[in-house]
């Protein structure tokens, strides 16, 4: 039977990259490209077909920042197909993004620099926003939208017979230290995008906890820093290409700098070759390029707690009850309005 994969945030950078290698892997895989801009979807399933005219891609209207486009999303997913193998939770946004340049060149002469380059620790702030669901957006962007999407589509997922794999793209920059279970959305502090990532990797794991018996399994990667619209949003895209000679020298240093999304996309593609129940539920699978520029996945420890991980699934839920009360007050009140206004006619 045909894989049925769904990535979402499939139109550009690691997500395109992982689309394009899973193809020239297993050619009969079903793709399923979940994109917020239906224009560059169309650009991407074009740009995946000049290499695989033969290739299934169908593509899914999904803006998993907005909890109306996730709920619709996931029941026209609950319609198309009865089984997911792969669900790729892999959108992800760093808006507003401030590199300290102080830091960075006193981190330059200190004994700490490879994990500067390969954490971004000390370098990195973002300025957040709340969005249109009174929700931060980086946190309902890169966790709470997958989430509720998860959560959703628990039916199609959750099919004791056979198994389904979820695959969080995650960072090296996901540090325990910017996360707070008292502020899980990460209203207070200036790492929002770090905090939202340390939390998919604590949810990770609370989601095999729950529902590794029911045949779902959940792991995390890291794809390395990589040239893709988001870094060039830190830094503009002519600043990397003049300094990628200095890159491709940290390379030989620090293997994390996979640098193409081809390279990033690594882990991802390695997961997919892998038999679920074999995956280390507490590792990160790391995409590596050595500095000969070789590819390789290598799983590397977590720093989590199992409490703290079961305490942010708890307010996860809490906040989906939460959101969702709040979503039919406001259908019933539209609705109430609408039918004065018929009555008012
Ligand atoms: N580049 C890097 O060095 C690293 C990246 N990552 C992670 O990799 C993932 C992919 O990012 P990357 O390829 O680098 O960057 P890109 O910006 O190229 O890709 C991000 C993708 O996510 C999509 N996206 C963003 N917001 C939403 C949304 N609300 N709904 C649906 N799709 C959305 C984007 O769509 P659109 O084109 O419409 O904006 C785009 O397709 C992210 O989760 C990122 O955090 C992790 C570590 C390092
Ligand atoms: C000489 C040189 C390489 C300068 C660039 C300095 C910084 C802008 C980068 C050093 C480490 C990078 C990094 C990221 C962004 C750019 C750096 C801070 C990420 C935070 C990008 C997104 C991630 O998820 C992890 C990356 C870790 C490393």
């Amino acid at each position: 039977m045909h894989k049925v994969v769904l990535v979402t945030g499939a139109n550009s950078g690691i997500g395109l990259a992982l689309c394009e290698r899973l193809l020239s892997q297993n050619s009969q895989v079903q793709l399923c490209l979940a994109c917020r801009n239906m224009q560059r979807a169309e650009a991407a399933r074009s740009a995946l077909l000049a290499s695989h005219s033969d290739a299934q891609i169908e593509l899914l209207r999904l803006d998993v920042g907005s909890l109306r486009s996730v709920l619709k999303a996931a029941e026209e997913i609950k319609q198309r197909y009865n089984r997911l193998d792969y669900l790729y939770l892999n959108a992800g946004i760093m808006p507003n993004p401030q590199v300290d340049f102080k830091a960075l060149f006193k981190g330059l002469f200190s004994s700490n620099v490879i994990h500067m380059f390969a954490t971004a620790e000390g370098l990195l702030t973002q300025q957040d926003r709340v969005n249109a669901d009174g929700l931060q957006e980086v946190f309902a962007t890169n966790l709470f939208g997958h989430f509720l999407l998860v959560r959703e589509l628990e039916p199609v997922l959750c099919q004791p017979e056979h198994t389904t794999q979820l695959i969080w793209t995650s960072s090296s920059n996901a540090r325990r230290s910017a996360f707070s279970l008292e502020d899980i959305q990460h209203h207070k502090g200036v790492e929002p995008y770090s905090s939202s990532k340390y939390a998919s990797d604590l949810l990770s794991l609370a989601l095999n906890r729950h529902h590794n018996s029911q045949g779902l399994f959940s792991s995390v990667i890291c794809p390395g820093l990589v040239m893709t619209n988001l870094t060039y949003g830190i830094l503009p895209s002519f600043f990397w290409t003049l300094i990628m000679p200095v890159m491709w020298l940290i390379r030989v240093f620090t293997n994390t700098f996979t640098l193409t999304p081809y390279n990033g996309a690594e882990a991802l593609s390695w997961l997919f070759l892998q038999r679920p129940e074999s995956l280390d539920p507490r590792a990160k699978y790391h995409s590596l390029t050595s500095g000969l520029g070789n590819n390789y996945t290598q799983p590397r420890k977590m720093d989590l707690d199992e409490d703290m991980s079961e305490a942010l699934y708890e307010q996860l839920l809490q906040l989906e009850s939460k959101v969702r009360k709040k979503m039919k007050e406001e259908e019933e009140d539209l609705r109430a309005h609408k039918e004065y206004l018929d009555q008012t006619e």
